[in-house]
């Protein structure tokens, strides 16, 4: 979400009127895109900010984490944050629980991304998934 997040620019946001963003005078009739995806890179704002540290939000309040907005942020902000955050991690934990995984080469992941809205990755990971037991149990 940080690395990657699926809306780069966000969503276009038009002012209504003449209003100052961020010390910027912004004219009425502006498109205005925010690009989350240069914020979340910042090195003002994240050490180390290519690396992929998921321990960077371990006990981290919401307040604490500045400039990490994939839902966007204020009152345009995306309301289904909770339930997408929530669904992401019912899909990994079911992928990795339901499933074993083999990567079918061996070089090491590429993860330079390609062109699109939702940046899907240049080269496709490959991966060979088979399903496991406990399925059954938990899809009965
Ligand atoms: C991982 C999943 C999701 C991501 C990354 C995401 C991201 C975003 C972003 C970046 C925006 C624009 C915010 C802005 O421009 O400031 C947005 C808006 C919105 N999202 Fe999501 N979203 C996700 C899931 C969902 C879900 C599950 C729903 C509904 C069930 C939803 C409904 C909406 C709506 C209605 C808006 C427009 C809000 C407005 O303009 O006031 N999103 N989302």
């Amino acid at each position: 979400m940080r690395l990657h997040p699926p809306a780069t620019m966000l969503v276009p946001h038009l002012s209504s009127e003449d209003c100052i963003v961020g010390g910027f005078d912004v004219p009425r009739n502006t498109m205005l895109m925010v690009n989350a995806w240069a914020i979340h890179r910042d090195p003002d704002l994240w050490a180390d900010p290519t690396s992929f540290k998921p321990e960077r939000f371990e006990n981290a309040k919401q307040a604490d984490v500045r400039g990490f907005l994939p839902f966007g942020m204020g009152r345009r902000a995306c309301p289904g944050s909770g339930l997408g955050l929530r669904t992401m991690g019912l899909t990994l934990g079911s992928l990795i629980q339901c499933f074993d995984w083999k990567r079918i080469d061996k070089e090491e992941i590429n993860m330079v991304e390609g062109r699109g809205t939702l940046v899907p990755m240049a080269i496709p990971l490959e991966v060979q998934c088979k399903v496991r037991p406990i399925i059954n149990k938990i899809f009965a």
